[in-house]
C-alpha cells in the first residue's frame, strides 16, 4: 500500500497565473521550504519525452557489463566524476547500497596554484562510457533543463522572500556546480532495513529529484520521526540544500533524509540533479525584511558537519568524506592524519576532514 502524501504538492505553473495566483504560489513555495524543506514540484514544464528518454538512458547504462562501467571508475578522477560501485560511497562513515554515475559541468581541470583554492580540484572533465555513446547528450540535456528549471525556482524563493529578484544570480554567474547523478539502489536480502543511502542532508542550494514510479523508498525526517516520500508520477522532489538555508539564516530548511533499500529481487533508479553557486562564491546573507526574519530558526548547527561561508569548502569537504578512496588516491594532502588512516580501513566510520 503506498503510504499517503504528506509533503506539500506545488503548481510551478502558477508563477505565470493571474497576479492572486502568482502570489498564492509564492506564499506555498515559501511555507513548504520552511517548514518541511521538502515538496513535490508539477507544472514545471519539462517534458515527459525527456523524462523517459533519460529513464532509458540510466537504465541501459546501469545494464552495462561491469568492465564498462569499471572503465570509467570515479578512482580515476581527481574532480570526483564517473562510475562508483554500491558499497563504495558512505555517508557519516557507514557503506551506502547503491551504483552511480556522477556528472558534473563539463569544464578543463584548473592548474591548482598555491594560492588558490583547493576546490578548484573539483572542477574538469567527465568520464562517459565508450560503450554508451547516447548517455552523454541525454545527460548533458537534462543538466541543461534542470539547471533552468533550479534558477527560475531560486528566483521565485528570492521573490517570496522579499528579495531583488537577481539576488542570487552573481553565485550562479559563468559557473556553477551542476552536479547531475544518475543512481541505481539493487535489492538487499534486508530489505527497508538496508542503507541505500544514509542520513543526510544536501549541500548546494537546490536540489531537483526524479524518482522510481515503481519502487519507493525516499524518507524525510521530521519533528514526528521518518515520513515516506513516494514518488508522484510526473513531479520532482525539491529540497533546500546547506548552502540555502545558511544564506537564509534558517528560513529555508535544509532536511535530513535517507532512502531504504528496495526488497530482494527489484530495484529503484532516481536522478538527483544538485544546483549550486560556483565553487569560489561566497554564500550571500539575505536581509529578511522583520516580518520574515522572526519566522527564522537560523541554520542548524552540526559540530559534525561544520559549514563554511566559501561554496567551495563545503563541496570539497563533502566530496572528500563520501569518496575516502578517490580522496587517498588524489588528494591525501588535504586529509588529516586520521582521515587518512580510517580512509584505509575497509568498512571505517571515519569522519573525512
Ligand atoms: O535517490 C534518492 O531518492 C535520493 C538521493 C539523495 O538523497 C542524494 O543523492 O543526495
Ligand atoms: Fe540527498
Amino acid at each position: 500500500m503506498p503510504s499517503p502524501l504528506t509533503l506539500p504538492v506545488i503548481d510551478f505553473s502558477l508563477l505565470n497565473g493571474s497576479p492572486e495566483q502568482r502570489q498564492q504560489l509564492l506564499q506555498q513555495l515559501r511555507g513548504a521550504a520552511r517548514d518541511h524543506g521538502f515538496f513535490y514540484l508539477v507544472g514545471h514544464g519539462i517534458a515527459a519525452d525527456k523524462v523517459t528518454a533519460l529513464r532509458q538512458a540510466a537504465r541501459a547504462f546501469f545494464a552495462l557489463p561491469e568492465a564498462d562501467k569499471l572503465a570509467i571508475d570515479m578512482e580515476n578522477s581527481p574532480h570526483f566524476r564517473g562510475y562508483t560501485r554500491a558499497g563504495e560511497e558512505r555517508t557519516r562513515g557507514a557503506a551506502d547500497w547503491r551504483e552511480q554515475l556522477d556528472i558534473g559541468a563539463e569544464r578543463p581541470a584548473r592548474p591548482v596554484l598555491a594560492a588558490q583554492g583547493p576546490w578548484w580540484r573539483l572542477q574538469g572533465p567527465n568520464q562517459w562510457p565508450m560503450a554508451l555513446p547516447q548517455l552523454k547528450p541525454v545527460l548533458q540535456d537534462w543538466q541543461q533543463e534542470t539547471t533552468r528549471l533550479s534558477i527560475r525556482l531560486l528566483r521565485a524563493f528570492a521573490e517570496a522572500l522579499q528579495q531583488p529578484v537577481d539576488i542570487f544570480d552573481d553565485a550562479f554567474a559563468l559557473a556553477p556546480v551542476q552536479h547531475l547523478k544518475i543512481i541505481r539502489y539493487p535489492g538487499s536480502a534486508q530489505g527497508a532495513a538496508g542503507q541505500g543511502v544514509g542520513p543526510h542532508k544536501d549541500g548546494g542550494f537546490l536540489t531537483l529529484l526524479l524518482q522510481d514510479d515503481s519502487q519507493d523508498g525516499l524518507q524525510v525526517e521530521t519533528e514526528q520521526g521518518w515520513i515516506d516520500a513516494p514518488s508522484l508520477p510526473g513531479s520532482f522532489i525539491v529540497n533546500i540544500g546547506e548552502s540555502l538555508e545558511m544564506a537564509s539564516d534558517g528560513y529555508l530548511r535544509a532536511n535530513v533524509h535517507r532512502v531504504l533499500s528496495p526488497p530482494e529481487g527489484r530495484d529503484r533508479l532516481s536522478v538527483a540533479f544538485f544546483l549550486g553557486p560556483r565553487l569560489d562564491a561566497t554564500i550571500p546573507l539575505l536581509q529578511l525584511p522583520d516580518y520574515l526574519a522572526a519566522e527564522a530558526r537560523g541554520p542548524e548547527a552540526d559540530p559534525d558537519n561544520p559549514l563554511f561561508y566559501r561554496i567551495g569548502d563545503n563541496y570539497l569537504k563533502g566530496r572528500l568524506r563520501s569518496h575516502p578512496k578517490v580522496a587517498v588516491r588524489h588528494h591525501a594532502d588535504l586529509l588529516s592524519p586520521q582521515a587518512l588512516q580510517a580512509a584505509s580501513l575497509p568498512t571505517s566510520a571515519g569522519e573525512y576532514a
